[in-house]
């Protein structure tokens, strides 16, 4: 499996592709050049070695040659071979340099994020979310994901997203991190445009865990601080904590300083999944966004995990499919056709109607 590496504050990392592959663009067409002129430049230096000692000993045998004479000429013959073969190597170089000169132009110049920075100069806004009649799609000439949709997420509400699979809960998500931009209409957080706001002044204030999340090469107090050299191990175990994480890194004999490189792939798929949940809270986010999150966990220690993020006091947009994630949010609202509508609101006991959810499933 292919590994690549990031650059984090100044540090490179080894990124783990947990969950997909991650082989960097050209490592095939790289591997495959090299062996095909090794095998030609292999054939040509043996045959043409076979030949150059059938010349000789031809023209020894025919008196043409002598034996010192023989000797001298395989020796010239070698040696112009040997200088032969190198300009071959060089030509291979050069055609690699080509290759790597790609790679390092994927890396150093890639395209900038459009809004990263924005006009917005006032303090930061409260954590409510408005989706103003929104529209996006892929590409031209694809179906609408999202269409005039417009919706609204209270500060401190916890909202679930339902809708059947491809109808674009994940897109909606990404679109809420401004990880895309809406062709029409705008998402605006406390009554600011994140455009305005600008996205990095924006990413500030969210936390998510998307299906695709990653881990790093590095220890789990490395992935859960996400490299932050200022981090502190309170901080680190608070997040871990909160996270229902903190028992199980404990029990592991290098407890925080465990390598996830080493072991990644011998962390259960919740261990993965409260890893990167405690990466998102460690920031302490106003706004957290769950895609399905919390999927590999059982009920208990979701519900334990639900009622910890419940008290910070945070806007919770969670995407699920599972009724007993469903059933923990504040209100539901369902996707259907590229819109979102609200299903009827938990009641006081801050449990969602089974009418709602049965609705809402
Ligand atoms: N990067 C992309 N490029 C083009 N189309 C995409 C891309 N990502 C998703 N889609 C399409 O957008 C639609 C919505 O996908 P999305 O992942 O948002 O659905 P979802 O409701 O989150 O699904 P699920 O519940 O299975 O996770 C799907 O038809 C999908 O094929």
């Amino acid at each position: 499996m292919g590994t690549s590496s990031w650059n984090l504050l100044g540090k490179d990392y080894e990124k783990i592709p947990l969950s997909a592959s991650a082989n960097l663009r050209g490592d095939y067409p790289v591997q495959r050049l090299s062996l095909g002129f090794s095998t030609v430049q292999g054939l040509v230096s043996g045959s043409q070695r076979i030949g150059v000692l059938w010349l000789g000993a031809w023209l020894a045998l025919k008196g043409q040659f002598s034996a010192g004479m023989l000797m001298a000429f395989t020796a010239y013959a070698d040696q112009f071979s040997s200088r032969a073969s190198n300009l071959v190597d060089y030509a291979i170089e050069i055609r690699l340099l080509r290759i790597q000169g790609d790679r390092l132009a994927d890396i150093v110049l890639p395209p900038t994020e459009a809004f990263a920075e924005g006009s917005y100069v006032g303090p930061m806004p409260e954590p409510s979310i408005r989706f103003e009649k929104v529209s996006f799609r892929y590409a031209k000439g694809e179906a609408w994901i999202l269409k005039d949709c417009t919706f609204e997420v209270a500060a401190g509400e916890s909202v679930a997203i339902v809708g059947p699979s491809g109808c674009g809960k994940s897109t909606l998500a990404r679109l809420l991190l401004g990880l895309l931009d809406p062709q029409e209409g705008k998402i605006t957080i406390g009554g600011i445009d994140i455009k305005h706001l600008g996205k990095n002044r924006y990413r500030t204030m969210i936390g998510s865990v998307m299906q695709d999340d990653q881990l790093f090469a590095g220890s789990i107090a490395d992935n859960i601080a996400f490299f932050d050299e200022s981090a502190t191990q309170e901080a680190i175990e608070n997040a871990a904590r909160q996270a229902e994480l903190h028992e199980d890194i404990v029990a592991m004999p290098m407890g925080y300083h465990s390598l996830v490189g080493d072991m990644g792939s011998s962390l259960s798929g919740g261990q993965q999944q409260r890893l990167s949940l405690a990466r998102a809270l460690y920031c302490k986010p106003q706004i957290l966004v769950l895609d399905e999150a919390t999927s590999h966990l059982d009920i208990a220690r979701e519900r334990q995990i639900t009622e910890t993020v419940r008290q910070l006091h945070v806007t919770r947009v969670v995407i699920a499919h599972r009724p007993e994630t469903i059933a923990s949010a504040e209100r539901v609202l369902t996707m259907h056709k590229g819109k979102v509508r609200a299903s009827k609101s938990a009641d006081s006991s801050g449990e969602t109607p089974p009418q709602a959810l049965a609705e809402a499933i």
